[in-house]
């Protein structure tokens, strides 16, 4: 019988952390949810949905179309279990891919595959969005060593002032470098923008770009299509059941992988084996389902408290904004399946834990109690920082963790803790496998379908509304006259003059020819006209 979560009782915390540890010796992973709200009665009401969730998570992974908004199976599962994927032609395709992947990283970086001028490649320019640049963030930051493998530099969005700034930083090297293009449908703006600019660049500074452009993407796809036609030089399938935020696992993480000179199939090995681990039909003995229980518990059902997640470690910096996609767009829907409104999810934020401590972890221990704390920690330390004195840094950042744990439960605040034994490639697989894996259980918990994303969608629909707006109203001024807002939004018949306001201060502030008269913080005392 599991004691309840009693902060101020140090005996009972140490009796529910011995009952609740889970560790696993092979991947060297402890997972401690002692601390956080979880108790007897919660482990017995949650037992009848994890049944449920146990099977859904089967059935997805033998192939059910999982998510029914898009008629799509998911399979990231079988990235790194290929032999799971329901058919051999499926399984097949997996490891080629991975082989080509492998061979390709290799050729780049070992020199026998150039640039069109046959110098070798310098730099590495990704351009992609969403799970297309966050999970390639992630393996670079976490994985690369100093001085191995090219150095990368991301398109992540469309923001002209950050192109202008990587492609000023690669300016001698646009010639040498391999851009890699990403985009799962093939068809989203902010890639498709990314590349139109590296493309002019590269071939203003004299590269090729069929030469240095490399696609992800799926077969078949609006970018796919351009890649064969531009005849470019390597195009890496991204399989219509991967979905953009648990892409990680396959080229769309791996393919950064081989170029920072990582241990790619240890990376997969780690996945594979958390996710061994987590398809156990036994909530105790589950570290997913420990983790989804305590998620559960803790925001009852309903996403009522943040996910804080407190990573002592550098590598893992970027983390916590990785974890951002996965739990949020995964989770955080208006509807369940049943079509109810439930307006789901919970919030994830976080950077590094011990830099932390000196920023936001004061409200955390004495403000609002609306979150609980996922601490990440790894033991071994590089044997090259060596004791200062009797001052060892990883003992201090130990205690950190340590103090900042206790802080917390002092004030009665949550935390679950997860520990490797040594951060390297397969530690990170493992780590995102686990985090997949609970949120895929509780989806299940609370019914909602954490493969789609309709509410990006409806973003997008409303900013191309807006770039067609853009279109009419400029058309509309070109004939010169003047023009004040509530003339410009009679003529254009939009139901108020403010999206205009919006897209005339951005004309207005770059060279586009627009000339203004009037107060910008008085809009109706404005006049535009083309000049
Ligand atoms: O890889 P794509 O198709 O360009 O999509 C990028 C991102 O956009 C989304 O579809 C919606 O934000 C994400 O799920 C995805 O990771």
């Amino acid at each position: 019988m599991l004691a309840n979560f009693d902060g101020s009782n140090a005996q009972i915390q140490w009796q529910r952390f011995c009952d609740l540890l889970w560790y696993e010796r092979d991947l060297g992973i402890w997972l401690d949810v002692s601390r956080m709200a979880i108790g007897q009665a919660d482990l017995d009401a949650l037992a009848p949905r994890f049944e449920l969730a146990f099977a859904a998570m089967a059935a997805l992974e033998g192939g059910a179309i999982a998510n029914p908004d898009e008629q799509r199976q998911v399979g990231h599962y079988w990235l790194r279990t290929p032999e799971l994927a329901p058919d051999a032609a499926t399984t097949a395709h997996i490891n080629a891919e991975v082989e080509r992947i492998e061979t390709f990283g290799r050729e780049v970086l070992d020199g026998s595959l150039c640039a069109a001028n046959g110098q070798p490649f310098t730099d590495v320019l990704w351009i992609g969005i969403g799970g297309s640049g966050l999970g390639p963030l992630l393996m670079v930051r976490a994985l690369q060593e100093e001085g191995q493998g090219l150095p990368f530099h991301f398109f992540d969005n469309v923001d002209p002032a950050g192109m202008s700034r990587t492609l000023a930083g690669l300016d001698g090297r646009l010639a040498t470098t391999l851009v890699v293009v990403v985009s799962k449908s093939g068809g989203t703006p902010e890639p498709h923008i990314g590349m139109e600019q590296a493309q002019a660049r590269l071939e203003a500074r004299g590269g090729q770009w069929a030469a240095q452009a490399v696609a992800v993407t799926m077969i078949d796809s609006k970018l796919d299509q351009v890649a064969v036609a531009g005849q470019w030089l390597r195009r890496f399938d991204m399989f219509d059941w991967v979905g953009g935020r648990t892409s990680i696992t396959s080229a769309v993480g791996l393919l950064p992988a081989a170029l920072v000179g990582a241990d790619l199939r240890g990376f997969l090995a780690g996945a594979a084996r958390m996710d061994a681990l987590t398809r156990v039909s036994d909530l105790l003995h589950n570290p997913a389902a420990l983790m989804a229980a305590a998620w559960f518990v803790a925001g009852h059902g309903q996403g009522k408290r943040d996910m804080v997640v407190l990573p002592y470690r550098d590598r893992l910096e970027v983390f916590s904004r990785y974890l951002q996609q996965l739990v949020m767009e995964s989770l955080g829907k208006k509807h369940d399946r049943g079509g109810e409104v439930v307006h789901q999810g919970i919030a994830v934020y976080g950077n590094k834990g011990s830099t932390d401590q000196h920023a936001y972890v004061q409200q955390l221990r004495d403000g609002i109690d609306n979150f609980f704390v996922t601490f990440i920690e790894a033991l071994e330390e590089p044997s090259d920082i060596p004791p200062i004195g009797d001052e060892i840094p990883g003992d201090f950042l130990d205690g950190f963790l340590q103090g900042t744990r206790s802080a917390l439960m002092e004030g009665g605040r949550q935390s679950l803790s997860i520990t490797l034994r040594r951060f390297d490639a397969t530690a990170l697989g493992a780590l995102i496998a686990l985090f997949e894996r609970a949120v895929g259980l509780y989806a299940e918990l609370v019914n909602v379908n954490a493969y789609d994303q309709p509410g990006v969608e409806a973003g997008k629909k409303a900013a191309a509304l807006i770039l067609a707006l853009q279109e009419r109203l400029e058309a509309l001024l070109s004939d010169g006259q003047e023009r004040s807002l509530q003339e410009l939004q009679q003529a254009l018949g939009t139901d108020s003059p403010e999206s205009l306001f919006w897209i005339l201060r951005h004309l207005c502030a770059n060279p586009r020819g627009y000339q203004v008269t009037g107060d910008w913080g008085a809009p109706a005392s404005m006049k535009f006209a083309k000049v």
